[in-house]
């Protein structure tokens, strides 16, 4: 993330366009998939395809007897019996397709990555350099699909009836930090050369403040993945106050104390709470520097107003999960504007490469 001008900047202005936008698409279809995601998290659907096949696996059952077949396997994990006991073959085929769907999702992802990027780089339209990082974010992208894997196969054990969530965390943050890295190669390919910014105290707080918002998106959204996988979200439906208290009475319940961060529920929703808050009010004061520097230019500008709305939005979107009572629509919405968020963040961060820190 350096402000010289990148490499990009020798490809033709055509095939910038066409590259970028292609990789624009692979993000929105990522969003796609973290909202499909959602889905099958909380309708209860991530556990029913009991194998993992990366390949063949793309061929749903054909018969009666093969939906009899993974029917009966499904009945032999504890979920079946605490969550969709007796919902039948219908009710078993509607939370198989929404993880057929995800999984289904991620094969597409996979062929919209690697056909176009060996057509391109047949015509000599990238650089080495560009086809092997593109190249990388194929085996990232085949890496998320088998920590997605060591997800799901956490939730089969005899005592349990969700997956890990630790595990959890770590698919979602895996699946963001694909995002991220495609996202800002798509912004570099796009504007490839940094707009210089004069250097002033103002312009180094802006930069410094994206920092530390960008920093405080990501360990909120690590909080959030607690929040969800622990299924926090479906106590304490009261904002700001938490059973009547601003700080939960029993936040550190368990010892050693740092165990209440990852399996207390008062106190993993209250972290998620609080460092919202924080970095909604960190993106305030990035506003309030970056908008009164005029030498940060348009787009820097219109970027940090998007920055301000898209942490209004999401914040009113994790009070609404919370008040609502964690409906799957909700949950989805506020699990993907996360990442749309994360995006702004880092076109915030794109738009003031030539702006310096020292
Ligand atoms: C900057 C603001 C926020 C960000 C970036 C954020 C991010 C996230 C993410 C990524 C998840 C889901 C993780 C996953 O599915 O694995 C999540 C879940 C959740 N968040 Fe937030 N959140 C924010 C603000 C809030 C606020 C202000 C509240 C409520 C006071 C809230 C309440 C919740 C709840 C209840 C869940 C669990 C929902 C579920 O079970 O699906 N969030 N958050």
């Amino acid at each position: 993330m350096s402000s010289s001008p990148s490499r990009h900047a020798d490809m033709t202005p055509r095939h910038r366009r066409l590259i970028s936008n292609w990789l624009f698409v692979l993000c929105f279809m990522l969003l796609g998939m973290i909202a499909i995601g959602g889905v099958t998290r909380l309708t209860g659907s991530g556990l029913s395809i009991m194998d993992w096949q990366p390949v063949s696996g793309i061929i749903p059952p054909l018969s009666h007897a093969e939906w009899e077949r993974l029917f009966a396997l499904y009945q032999t994990i504890p979920q079946y019996h605490l969550q969709h006991e007796g919902f039948g073959l219908e009710g078993f085929q509607k939370i198989f397709w929404a993880e057929w769907i995800h999984r289904f999702w991620g094969r597409l992802m996979g062929l919209v990555l690697i056909v176009p990027l060996a057509w391109f780089t047949l015509r000599g339209m990238i650089t080495r350099g560009l086809a092997l990082r593109l190249f990388l974010f194929f085996i990232l992208g085949a890496l998320q699909g088998a920590i997605g894997w060591f997800m799901v196969a956490s939730g089969f054990r005899p005592d349990s009836t969700a997956v890990e969530p630790v595990r959890l965390v770590l698919h979602l943050s895996a699946a963001l930090i694909l995002y991220v890295a495609v996202l800002w190669t798509a912004f570099s390919i796009r504007w490839p050369d940094p707009q210089p910014v004069a250097s002033s105290a103002n312009t180094r707080r802006t930069k410094l403040l994206v920092w530390a918002g960008l920093g405080l998106i990501c360990v909120t959204i690590i909080a959030g993945g607690f929040t969800a996988g622990t299924h926090a979200g479906f106590v304490f439906n009261t904002f700001p106050l938490m059973d009547g208290h601003l700080i939960p009475a029993d936040y550190s319940n368990l010892t050693p104390f740092w165990l209440n961060w990852v399996e207390n529920k008062a106190a993993i929703q209250f972290d998620h709470r609080l460092l919202a808050t924080l970095t909604a009010l960190t993106i305030g004061a990035i506003l309030l520097v970056g908008l009164r520097t005029t030498t940060l230019g348009s787009r820097a500008h219109n970027a940090l107003m998007m920055l301000g709305w898209a942490v209004l939005i999401q914040y009113a979107l994790g009070v609404t999960t919370l008040l609502l009572v964690v409906p799957v629509w909700a949950g989805a919405v506020h699990q993907t504007f996360a990442a749309v968020l994360l995006g702004v963040m880092l076109y915030v961060l794109h738009t003031l490469r030539g702006a310096s820190t020292r």
